[in-house]
């Protein structure tokens, strides 16, 4: 009897068929400095108790490195094997030419596939990254064939993403500013209007002289633009993230767990309560140097008709104060500053900033920093 394709195996977990197998790469063996992040343990969110424990601890790492790990988040190390070899098909199992037609040719969002060299590093090099980005809403598009018999499996991982973390995580944000938990959760709903997505990521291995060009740099430093990235953690290390001493630290891979930032949506909601953090990737370690780099995200941001307005109402903002966007009457929508923020990523020119290595640019009055 011959051994069926993978494609037709029933994986153990669901009644979703398995994609074929992606095995990842190994763990880095190299000596990082790695930054000291909080774990949560959100299945410890599951009682009112543990909800205000998380709170603390979440506030804590938020004000502290403004990136902490997620554990016991209900998704089994297979369903996240899936979800990989998902991203890795999407990438490996789809022509070039299948791929030019699932390309957004806008400016201002990118769903479906962002081809490599979109966006300029420096020195005249671009990056080598190609996306596929993934509503939530995942029937709002048609997606190449060889992922049509997995969509089940992402709309699945997209509301495990949505209610199992992000509104858990939403609600520990709200309880830490004594804000009823539902406040932020109301702003990120699952049908409305909005970008919150799925997305796979996959890096390529670079030219020594484009490494030697861009200092190494895969990805400038940045901060996200939507509330709440959660990011499933693999072994290819490259993440690093600007601790507040002003160093770049490395983001220790954690089997099977989750690593979750603010970024600048969440920073307006919360007038700077919760910082938006800086981070970047750059070439991983001698060991990891020739292997692609696959990365699986949910990124998260406000329904677009959200206007980015602080909740003032809060105890804790109005004790600690708050910042305003910088012209409080024309604060904009979630759509807008998207829109504003993603035409202009990789693209827009860019000034020296007052600190050494970075540089600057305005973004509705607001100003975004990129950091080399
Ligand atoms: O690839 C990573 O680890 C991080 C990617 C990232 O920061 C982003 O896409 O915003
Ligand atoms: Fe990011």
């Amino acid at each position: 009897m011959g051994t069926l394709p993978t494609s037709n195996i029933l994986s153990a977990s669901n009644t979703n068929p398995a994609p074929p197998l992606y095995i990842p790469p190994s763990s880095t063996t190299v000596d990082l400095e790695y930054a000291d992040l909080a774990t949560i343990d959100l299945s410890k969110a599951s009682t009112h108790e543990g909800q205000i424990k998380l709170a603390a601890a979440v506030c804590q790492a938020m004000k502290a490195q403004g990136f902490f790990y997620v554990i016991n988040h209900g998704h089994t190390p297979e369903q996240t094997r899936d979800i990989f070899s998902i991203a890795n098909l999407t990438f490996d199992g789809v022509d070039p030419e299948e791929k030019l037609s699932y390309t957004d040719k806008s400016d201002e969002v990118y769903d479906g596939y962002k081809p490599k060299k979109t966006w300029l590093i420096s020195d005249g090099v671009h990056d080598q990254i190609e996306h596929y980005n993934i509503n939530r809403n995942l029937y709002k598009r048609a997606h190449p064939q060889a992922l049509r018999p997995y969509l089940h499996t992402i709309e699945d991982f997209a509301k495990h993403n949505h209610f199992n973390i992000l509104h858990p995580i939403l609600k520990l944000l709200a309880l830490g500013m004594e804000l009823p938990e539902d406040t932020l959760v109301k702003q990120h709903n699952f049908s409305l209007p909005g970008h919150t997505s799925v997305r796979f990521m996959k890096y390529y291995p670079r030219s020594v002289e484009e490494e030697s060009k861009t200092k190494s740099v895969w990805l400038k430093g940045h901060t996200d633009i939507g509330s709440i990235t959660i990011l499933w953690s693999q072994p290819v290390s490259g993440l690093q993230i600007l601790s507040p001493d002003g160093k770049w630290r490395w983001v220790r891979h954690v089997e099977n767990a989750l690593i979750v930032n603010a970024g600048d949506a969440l920073e307006f909601l919360c007038g700077g309560f919760y910082p938006s953090t800086r981070h970047r990737v750059v070439q991983p370690p001698a060991d990891q140097r020739n292997i692609p780099r696959l990365g699986v995200f949910y990124f998260s941001m406000p329904d677009d008709d959200v206007k980015l307005f602080p909740h003032g109402d809060s105890p804790v903002l109005q004790k600690e104060g708050m910042t305003l966007f910088s012209n409080a009457e024309n604060v904009p929508d979630m759509e807008t500053w998207r829109k504003a923020r993603t035409a202009s990523y990789g693209r827009a020119a860019l000034r020296p900033g007052k600190e050494n290595g970075v540089e600057e640019e305005i973004i509705n009055g607001v100003v975004v920093k990129h950091y080399n």
